[in-house]
Parts: C-alpha cells; structure tokens; sequence
C-alpha cells in the first residue's frame, strides 16, 4: 500500500543542517497495524509527515498505492490524503464547536450536507460511546474522551490510512488501555491500515503487527513482532522473523 525506496529528508538552516531521515526503505501493506518506534529526534514524526503526504522526502521514492507521489498533480495527490486521517497527539478539537460539531466539520470541509454529516457524525460519537456527550463542548472532557472523540472525528471520513502520532503519550495507564482497544477495534470494524508512532512500547507491543525502530534517523530494525495480550510496562519487542 505505502511503499519508501531510499527516502532521506534533512532540515536546512543558515548554519546546520539536520538529517533526520537516512536511507529509509520499507513497505506497510493493507491490513497492517505499523508502529514506528525511537527515542526523541530518530525521525519518527517526520516519517509520519511523509508517509501522510504532509511533508516531500528530499531524496527517493515514495509508492502511495503503486504511484510515485512526487509525479502526481496536485489533484491527485489530494484525493490520496481524501483517503487518510491523521489524529494528533495535542488533542486538537475545535473548543468553540460541540462535539457533534467537531466531529462533523470534516465533512463541512468536503460540501456534505448538514443532514448527512450530523447523522454520520452520530453514528461514529456512539462507536466511541459518547452519543449522550454530543450537545457538550470540548472544554468538559477528559483527556481519554477528548483522544475519543479525535477518533470519531478521524473516522468520520472513512479513511482507508489512519495516521496517529502518539496518541495515548499524556494519558494515564487506564485511559491508554482504553484508547488502544478503541484503536484495535477501528482496524478490525473498519477494516483500515493504521500507522502509530509511539515512544511507549507497551502500547506499541500490545497492538503492532509490524514495528519500525528508528535510530539516529536510520533502520535499526523493521518487522513482525509478538503482540502481547498484557498491557504491561515493558522496554523491549519480541522481534519474529521477516
Ligand atoms: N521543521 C523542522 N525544522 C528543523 N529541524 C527539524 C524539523 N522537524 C524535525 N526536525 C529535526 O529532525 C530530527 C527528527 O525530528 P522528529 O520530530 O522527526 O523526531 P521524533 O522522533 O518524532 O522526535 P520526538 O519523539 O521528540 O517527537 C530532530 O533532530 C528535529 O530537531
């Protein structure tokens, strides 16, 4: 589904340039859980930026479904990001919207009628459980019900990519737990591939099929792993063999 061949990207400045990705090759098929793991500054979100059409590689080749995504028009390439969600860490709802509101303005952004959008927004608040929350306003939430409703919000789409960037990094245990079981039913309900970048790896350990180490911007190790039906503390993935 996404492929990088070679793709490296630096950041520029009058006096220092940083490479933050070198020389990434790898595949994320249909279907997949993809976890991208590092400590702080491997690359990670820039990878993510990439993979998401955000951001161009400086170097190689980027393969969205078979095609090279620096040869696409701009027209194009917006129909392939038609076909993803990002969700963010910053838990970044609009706070002067309801939460039906926010949940339906990414169908506002794309003409669907009013009617349509509210009933399609509904049905995603009540997949998150939180249709009796959909008259409130963003600010009486907590923080697992706000990364909730960022689900229901990405979902509304009906995206085939789901990006996350550290989605459960400010919660508690209890909340990322939940929040991760939300993530493993999104992926099987909907039937989407899921790109999460996580320094935690727990939670990388309990719902990754496939997992990216970064280090210092280059592959240190990418494959399957062995999930683990605990969601324990742990600092280390059981790697299986490619
Ligand atoms: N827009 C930018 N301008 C300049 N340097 C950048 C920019 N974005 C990232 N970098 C640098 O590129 C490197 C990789 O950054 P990136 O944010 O991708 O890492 P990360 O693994 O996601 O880190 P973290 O876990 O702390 O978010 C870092 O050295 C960072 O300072």
């Amino acid at each position: 589904m996404l492929e990088l061949i070679q793709v490296s990207k630096s950041f520029k400045s009058k006096f220092t340039k940083q490479n933050a990705l070198i020389d990434i090759s790898l595949k994320i098929h249909e279907g997949d859980i993809f976890g991208i793991v590092g400590k702080s500054g491997v690359g990670k979100s820039t990878l993510l930026n990439i993979l998401s059409l955000q951001m161009l590689p400086d170097s190689g080749t980027f393969l969205f479904k078979n095609q090279k995504v620096d040869s696409l028009k701009k027209i194009q390439k917006q129909k392939m990001i038609d076909e993803t969600s990002f969700i963010f860490q910053d838990f970044s709802l609009l706070y002067n919207l309801t939460i039906l509101e926010n949940i339906a303005l990414p169908l506002k952004l794309r003409g669907i009628s009013k009617e349509e959008r509210l009933k399609k927004a509904k049905l995603m608040l009540e997949f998150v459980g939180l249709l009796d929350k959909q008259d409130a306003y963003p600010i009486k939430l907590s923080g697992g019900e706000v990364q909730r409703i960022s689900i229901a919000r990405a979902l509304v789409t009906e995206p085939k990519i789901l990006y996350l960037d550290e989605p459960t990094s400010s919660l508690d245990e209890a909340t990322t737990l939940d929040i991760l079981n939300i993530i493993k039913e999104v992926h099987q309900k909907f039937n989407i591939t899921i790109i999460l970048v996580s320094h935690q790896m727990s939670a990388i350990k309990y719902i990754c099929t496939r997992v990216l180490l970064l280090e210092q911007g280059k592959i240190k190790r990418l494959g399957p792993i062995q999930n683990s039906n605990d969601f324990k503390p742990t600092y280390d993935l059981l790697w299986e063999e490619a």
